[in-house]
């Protein structure tokens, strides 16, 4: 993977954006370093596209600052060194897919064929013919996104939900580009709903709840927070526990529910087992498990466990 370093991509503070009386966006402060993918992790309605829309100037902050690559969004320089896919990626459906990379090239001011070339090569549509747009799988059209945004060579690139809608062949394809685009030193905030397909991909991810960036982190950090626990089911929760951290005073454990309860940095299961026996507690199951990232997410974005 290519080398993060050390100077923002993207660097917002206090980001905030207002829809009449209702906050959609809270003091924003997202951090991107230039050749991250970044995971930019949220339910429906949780403000994502807001802010995206904000980072690409399709829509204005109320409060707060962006700064791309250290200058404010709105410099010229600026607006040449980003790339956007975002909602519908503003495809001509009557035209081929040359026809509408053609097409926003010429805006751009882009003239040499070559970088058409480039782009539709990169995104596997160099050979999509004559075919029109309105015939295209959602796959090919997402791509087609991708295409667009790639136009003009760009350093960051910003992706909006890009997985949706697209079958598992068309997310391997969307994978694999990514993953070469950031060899190239392109930097990428990618935004989904769709954690474990994020997590095959992300070197960061920021988590956004109701407006909030609730946490920030890089894939190590995740790993490390989805360690081993033992579970347990048992019939007194609240004996139980007073029982564990008596017995096993190293260990974190935490309520799941009315009869769960979640063990952090135990060894001795047998042994837990056998002391909540021999306390008269029935233990209807239990054993060790591995926290996956997408538990991970929905817990962080559920508002966390209850630690005790
Ligand atoms: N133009 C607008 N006017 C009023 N409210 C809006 C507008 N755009 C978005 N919202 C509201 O802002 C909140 C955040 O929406 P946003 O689209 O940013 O969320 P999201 O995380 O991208 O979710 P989704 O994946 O569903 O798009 C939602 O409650 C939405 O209804």
């Amino acid at each position: 993977m290519s080398a993060e370093k050390n100077t923002f991509a993207i660097e917002t503070t206090s980001l905030t954006k207002k829809y009449g009386n209702k906050v959609v966006v809270k003091r924003l402060n997202l951090k991107v370093r230039e050749g991250e993918i970044y995971g930019f992790i949220g339910r429906n309605g949780a403000g994502k596209s807001t802010t995206l829309k904000m980072l690409c100037g399709i829509a204005s902050p109320t409060e707060g600052e962006i700064r791309i690559f250290e200058k404010p969004v709105s410099d010229p320089v600026v607006r040449r060194r980003l790339g956007v896919l975002i909602e519908s990626a503003g495809l001509y459906f009557h035209m081929t897919a040359r026809q509408n990379v053609m097409m926003k090239a010429k805006c751009m001011g882009i003239t040499d064929e070559k970088s058409v070339e480039e782009v539709l090569r990169m995104t596997g549509l160099a050979d999509a013919g004559k075919k029109k747009v309105k015939h295209f799988s959602m796959g090919m059209k997402q791509r087609l996104g991708v295409a667009l945004a790639l136009l003009g060579n760009p350093d960051l690139l910003i992706l909006d939900e890009p997985i949706n809608g697209l079958d598992p062949e068309g997310i391997r394809e969307l994978r694999q580009l990514i993953l070469e685009l950031h060899e190239e030193g392109k930097t990428i905030l990618i935004s989904s709903h769709i954690l474990g397909e994020l997590s095959k991909i992300s070197t960061n991810y920021g988590i956004i709840k109701d407006g909030e960036l609730i946490e920030q982190l890089t894939r190590e950090e995740l790993e490390e927070k989805c360690q081993d626990y033992f579970q347990l089911e048992v019939e007194d929760v609240k004996r139980s526990l007073a029982l564990i951290q008596e017995s096993f005073p190293q260990v974190q454990a935490e309520v799941e529910d009315a009869r769960a309860i979640r063990i952090y940095g135990l060894e001795d299961g047998a042994g837990l087992n056998q002391m909540l026996i021999e306390n008269q507690i029935s233990v209807y199951a239990s054993g060790f498990h591995r926290m996956d990232l997408e538990e991970y997410f929905l817990e962080r974005m559920e508002g966390g466990r209850q630690y005790v």
